[in-house]
């Protein structure tokens, strides 16, 4: 089956009100390249600023609550964000499996509160360095696609992403053999759990991509995009990204 590639960038707790400028080159990309789907997940506060920015661009949340409601001071839920114009959300990103010890179960709730109010999921997974050194990386991994993928996963609103935590914002990759056996481990966990709705769905590959090795990296098997983080700050650095992935 034919996956159209994503490009997704992931602002992390960076960028402002001035820096939504980057955007309008962001999008200007996304429009050149028709092949590909361009997102960018911004900091909550500026969702709303950048989905009325660049209409055209898909914005989406880091995060969100596994509830609708309720009294969960500082949180923020799935129809919040969509209210103010995100379509998609992060999910179980790494750093907040460290930062704020989320679970693969809480990345399932989250999953679940995000489709409920009708935003696309891309949902993180990946394993730490010590894990990859232990020749654990492949049962961690299927073991996080068992705990947090819903049962009603499908390509039409669901998204994984690979990234091994120790690839993150360090300039180092795995190798293109050990993203694709990865990669491929993940779709056949995932046509365990889904069947054939598994061939819809994208695995993105995350950590350290950039201009330079998007290229090689989106040529591999089973790898259907990026997610993007510190070079998805700048139009600089990302369009080459999306660039990048409209020629593969
Ligand atoms: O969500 C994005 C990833 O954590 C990758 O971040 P990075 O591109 O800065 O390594």
């Amino acid at each position: 089956m034919t996956r159209r590639k994503l490009v997704a960038g992931n602002w992390k707790m960076n960028g402002s009100l001035a820096a939504l400028g980057e955007l309008d080159a962001i999008a200007a990309a996304a429009d050149a390249a028709p092949g590909v789907d361009v997102a960018v997940a911004v900091p909550a506060t500026l969702i709303g600023p950048a989905a009325a920015r660049v209409p055209g661009l898909a914005i989406g949340a880091e995060d969100v609550h596994e509830r609708d409601a309720g009294a969960h001071t500082g949180c923020i839920s799935a129809a919040m964000v969509a209210e103010v114009g995100a379509s998609f959300t992060i999910v179980g990103h790494s750093e907040r499996r460290a930062d704020q010890g989320e679970t693969s179960q809480d990345a399932w709730a989250k999953a679940a509160a995000a489709h409920r109010q009708g935003l696309s999921v891309i949902l993180c997974c990946g394993e730490t360095e010590a894990e990859r050194n232990a020749g654990r990386a492949e049962r961690v991994v299927q073991a996080q696609i068992e705990k947090s993928v819903p049962d009603n996963a499908d390509g039409s609103w669901f998204t994984l992403a690979y990234e091994p935590r120790w690839a993150i914002g360090t300039g180092r990759t795995p190798t293109l053999e050990e993203i694709g056996s990865i990669h491929a481990i993940a779709r056949a966990k995932l046509r365990m759990l889904i069947g054939d709705a598994a061939d819809g769905v994208r695995i993105l590959y995350g950590g350290s991509v950039t201009g330079e090795n998007a290229a090689t990296i989106l040529a591999v098997d089973d790898v259907d995009g990026a997610l993007v983080g510190g070079a998805s700050l700048t139009a600089a650095k990302f369009v080459p990204i999306i660039e990048a992935a409209a020629g593969v």
